[in-house]
């Protein structure tokens, strides 16, 4: 039986604020086969983030175990060298993220970013404008991230995640500095690429009509997390 691409068992993490401790994920089980997409939902925090970072590696969770793309992290391994190596791979080629600050090269352009993150992760370079195009930001690639809005911004990374080609895709709040109408075209892309590329993808999200769009529905506060 092929292993699914994201597996997650018993996977706990907490954190202390001023001597207290706060249990913000516990004995969390997710599976998720390549294609699939899961709306990651809970009140403000819940632990959305906590659990999106842990699946990217920059966040290291207490207990558990999880697999992802054929590589697998036990949480008492995962603080060191040769599985950071392994985590920093699987950002580079597999892991596209996009999350809430829009992570751009300052002197880069907005098109020169998004080509610098296709080549990092082996893919082409041609049809970097074409990206930013498709997510209605065509005629800002030459300019620089700190020219342009925090929603552009956004758009921009995602542009960067699509040109990687990722396996993964690790969305949190991907159009919360959009207004409506803009918000609807950026998801409405997201889906299709995802769709078209055969990717997964987790989308952490407060907007029920966005988390209907999904599979799969993982709610972390009536998990009790
Ligand atoms: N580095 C940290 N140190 C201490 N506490 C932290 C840290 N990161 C997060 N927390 C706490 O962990 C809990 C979960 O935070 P997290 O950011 O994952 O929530 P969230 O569900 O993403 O929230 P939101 O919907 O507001 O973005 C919060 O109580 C938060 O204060």
């Amino acid at each position: 039986m092929t292993e699914p691409l994201l597996k997650v068992r018993g996977l706990g993490k907490h954190f202390v604020n001023a001597g207290q401790t706060v249990d913000v994920l516990s004995g969390l089980e997710l599976t998720l086969a390549q294609g699939e997409s899961l709306a990651l939902m809970g009140r403000s925090g819940s632990g959305k983030s906590t659990l999106l970072n842990i699946l990217c590696g920059l966040e290291q969770p207490d207990a558990g175990f999880l697999s992802i793309a054929g590589e697998h992290f036990a949480a008492d391994l995962s603080a060191s060298g040769p599985n950071q190596q392994r985590w920093a791979m699987l950002r580079r080629q597999r892991i596209g993220v996009v999350f809430q600050e829009a992570n751009l090269m300052p002197a880069l352009s907005l098109l020169d970013n998004v080509r610098l993150r296709a080549r990092l992760a082996g893919q082409s370079d041609q049809h970097c404008g074409d990206w930013l195009k498709r997510l209605g930001i065509g005629e800002l690639a030459q300019r620089y991230p700190d020219q342009v809005s925090g929603g552009q911004r956004q758009r921009a990374a995602l542009a960067m995640v699509f040109a990687m080609r990722p396996s993964l895709i690790l969305a949190d709040e991907p159009t919360g500095s959009l207004d409506a109408r803009t918000a609807l075209e950026v998801v409405d892309e997201l889906f299709h690429q995802q769709a078209a590329s055969g990717c997964a993808l987790i989308l952490a999200t407060h907007d029920s009509t966005l988390a209907a769009r999904c599979g799969q529905r993982l709610d972390l506060a009536q998990m009790g997390a």
